[in-house]
């Protein structure tokens, strides 16, 4: 007896003993670390871009379908607004908690601070897994969510947007909720307090294909300035919702054949290639999943990464390249359509294998352009046209790559930490000059 309790402990303890897990703040500030320690940041701006300005928590209750009463818990932290409003996505996720919220958002700042808009950076969403509610359900739980938030977002203060699980059906909601808090008289010119909205309803034309559209464009810029054709070359993706589907659609429109693709249900392959509007009509019939797509075989999850390709696409949840599977990785080229896809020890692998890695806050944010298009189009009364906004998307990420592959050129750096680099540059330089700091 008092054997057996030894081992129970023993093994118990054993057990217990955690390794570390690498939350994604932990990413996010080492990223941030390494290029302030690169550019010498002043000591006082390290403090501040440090921390978050503010974070909301929201308990809220909501009648579910069944009569009963459910309550959600649902965030929204602001972590720098230096440069302007904060903006950024709600993500309805199990995995959404505080620490996701702020590494988010931080990553907000840095990508809104290098694609030269005038905003800072805010991030949120609800911890739940909308699959487990009805249409009706996440209706009213959006409107609660946005009633609670009510008082910590605005038009020209927080503007958040779509992220994963969220579409443009999820803005309408939170639009028609918060422009009814407001006196008649100003409803109207509420409508820019969230982006991503359907078209009929104050959206911008082109912000669905926005990020994905970003992502290829950045695949395209690397594959000119490196003499690569990618008539022909093969492309995983993990993800395939919005960035996932828009990234794989224009890539394969210029040639490349999509030859694996992971979602949270399956995991698929076929070198031969994937018709990609052919599984996107799949998934349609398929509750939203590609899993047992018929033009393809089922391959085990954990060897997705390490498929044979050329080009990678994260473009689903953050922390899935890592020290356990970065070697394993074929690609030549990592696009990160993701946020926060590699962390900071699977990245130091692919660096040393010489793998290029196109870092999320460039990679992706195309989606945060578009949505600063939709913003100006509802605050100036327009309406955009799609050839218009797929030309000055085509422009601005253009402008953006370019200083990041010079810089990173000029200073003899990875990607991400040339990104990372231009963006707190230009954070620095606006608390600079209002004489804050001297
Ligand atoms: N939407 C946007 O404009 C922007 C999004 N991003 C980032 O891009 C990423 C994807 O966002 P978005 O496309 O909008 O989200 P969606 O909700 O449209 O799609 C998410 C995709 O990821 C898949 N997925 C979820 N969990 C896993 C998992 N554990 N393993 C593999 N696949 C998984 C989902 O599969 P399933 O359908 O089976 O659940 C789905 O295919 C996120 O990191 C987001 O922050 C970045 C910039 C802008
Ligand atoms: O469009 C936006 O405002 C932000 C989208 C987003 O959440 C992101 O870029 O990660």
């Amino acid at each position: 007896m008092t054997t057996l309790t030894a081992d129970l402990k023993k093994t118990t303890k054993k057990a217990t003993k955690k390794v570390p897990v690498r939350g994604m703040m932990d990413n996010v500030m080492e990223q941030f670390n390494s290029a302030a320690d690169q550019i010498n940041l002043h000591p006082n701006i390290r403090k501040i871009l440090s921390i978050t300005n503010n974070e909301i928590l929201v308990n809220f209750p909501v009648k579910m379908d069944n009569g009963e009463v459910e309550i959600f818990t649902g965030y929204r932290v602001q972590h720098n607004n230096a440069l302007g409003p904060y903006k950024g996505g709600l993500r309805y996720h199990p995995t959404v908690d505080l620490d996701a919220a702020r590494a988010l958002a931080m990553w907000m700042t840095w990508k809104t601070s290098l694609a030269g808009l005038p905003y800072g950076g805010g991030k949120g969403g609800i911890k739940l897994d909308p699959s487990k509610y009805s249409e009706g359900e996440l209706e009213r739980i959006t409107r609660r969510f946005t009633f609670a938030l009510a008082d910590n977002i605005g038009p020209e203060h927080d503007i958040p947007a779509p992220d994963v699980n969220t579409n443009s059906q999820t803005m309408a909601w939170i639009a028609d909720t918060y422009m009814s808090t407001r006196p008649p008289a100003e409803r109207n010119a509420n409508q820019h307090i969230v982006t991503g909205k359907p078209d009929g309803s104050g959206g911008l034309e082109g912000r669905d294909r926005a990020t994905g559209y970003g992502v290829y464009l950045t695949i395209k810029f690397w594959a000119e300035k490196n003499d690569v054709n990618l008539e022909g070359k093969k492309f995983i993706v993990q993800g395939f919702g919005n960035v996932g589907y828009w990234a794989a659609l224009f890539l394969e429109r210029d040639g490349a054949k999509l030859v694996a693709v992971q979602d949270a249900y399956g995991c698929i392959q076929n070198q031969k290639g994937i018709a990609v509007e052919e599984l996107s009509k799949y998934t349609k019939i398929n509750e939203g999943s590609i899993a047992d797509f018929p033009d393809a075989k089922p391959v085990n999850k954990d060897k997705f990464f390490g498929l044979d390709c050329d080009i990678v696409i994260p473009a689903a949840l953050g922390n899935q390249i890592t020290k356990e599977n970065a070697s394993k990785i074929k690609g030549k080229l990592i696009a990160e359509g993701a946020n926060g896809p590699t962390n900071v020890e699977g990245e130091k692998i692919l660096l040393d294998k010489g793998i290029t890695i196109i870092p999320d806050i460039l990679c992706n944010s195309g989606g945060v352009v578009g949505s600063y298009f939709e913003w100006l189009q509802n605050r100036n009364g327009e309406i955009w046209q799609l050839d218009e906004v797929m030309a000055k998307l085509d422009k601005k990420m253009k402008e953006s790559f370019n200083k990041v592959y010079d810089y990173s050129k000029n200073e003899n750096i990875d990607m991400r930490t040339a990104a990372f680099c231009i963006a707190i540059e230009r954070i620095e330089k606006a608390y600079i000059q209002r004489g804050i700091f001297p």
